[in-house]
């Protein structure tokens, strides 16, 4: 089912901060700061040779990671992305197993316009999963 590692993503307490470390201090590209309305964040992305690290910022009142950013007031490792091909098939396949689509189960378009689904993080080791189909 689950293929290529597509992201990692950080909540930071300060976008601009943590995308200069990334820039100046490790020596990565990163890019402008995308607004994501739909996903209450907004995202710098880190390019890196063999996968994306995703610096993500509340965007709006209701931010799916404002919770976890007042848990956690340094920031920290917030999700891990992994691909499918056909993410349809993928939902059906974990409910049938037992793991939690969250949400109303129905894709929505993430920050590289594709279909994603995230999984309850206590179905997967405390760690937040999300699916994007590629
Ligand atoms: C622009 C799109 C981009 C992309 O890649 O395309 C994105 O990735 S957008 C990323 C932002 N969107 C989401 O994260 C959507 C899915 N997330 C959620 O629905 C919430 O964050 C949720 C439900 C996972 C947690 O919400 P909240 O923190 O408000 O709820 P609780 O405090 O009740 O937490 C419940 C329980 O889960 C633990 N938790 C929360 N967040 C995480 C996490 N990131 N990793 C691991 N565990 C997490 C939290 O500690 C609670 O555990 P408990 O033992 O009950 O205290
Ligand atoms: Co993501």
């Amino acid at each position: 089912m689950i293929g290529r590692l597509n992201h990692v993503a950080i909540a930071v307490p300060d976008l601009e901060a943590a995308a200069t470390v990334y820039k100046d201090t490790l020596g990565a590209t990163v890019s402008a700061p995308q607004d994501e309305p739909d996903n209450g964040v907004t995202v710098v992305f880190v390019e890196l040779d063999n996968t994306k690290i995703e610096l993500l910022y509340p965007l709006g009142e209701n931010s799916p990671i404002a919770g976890f950013l007042a848990k956690n007031t340094s920031g920290g490792m917030h999700h891990v992305c992994y691909e499918v091909e056909d993410i349809i098939a993928a939902r059906d396949q974990l409910v049938e197993k037992g793991a939690r689509i969250l949400g109303d189960g129905e894709p929505k378009i993430g920050a590289h316009k594709k279909p994603v689904l995230f999984l309850h993080p206590k179905d997967f080791s405390g760690t937040l999963v999300e699916l994007e189909q590629v």
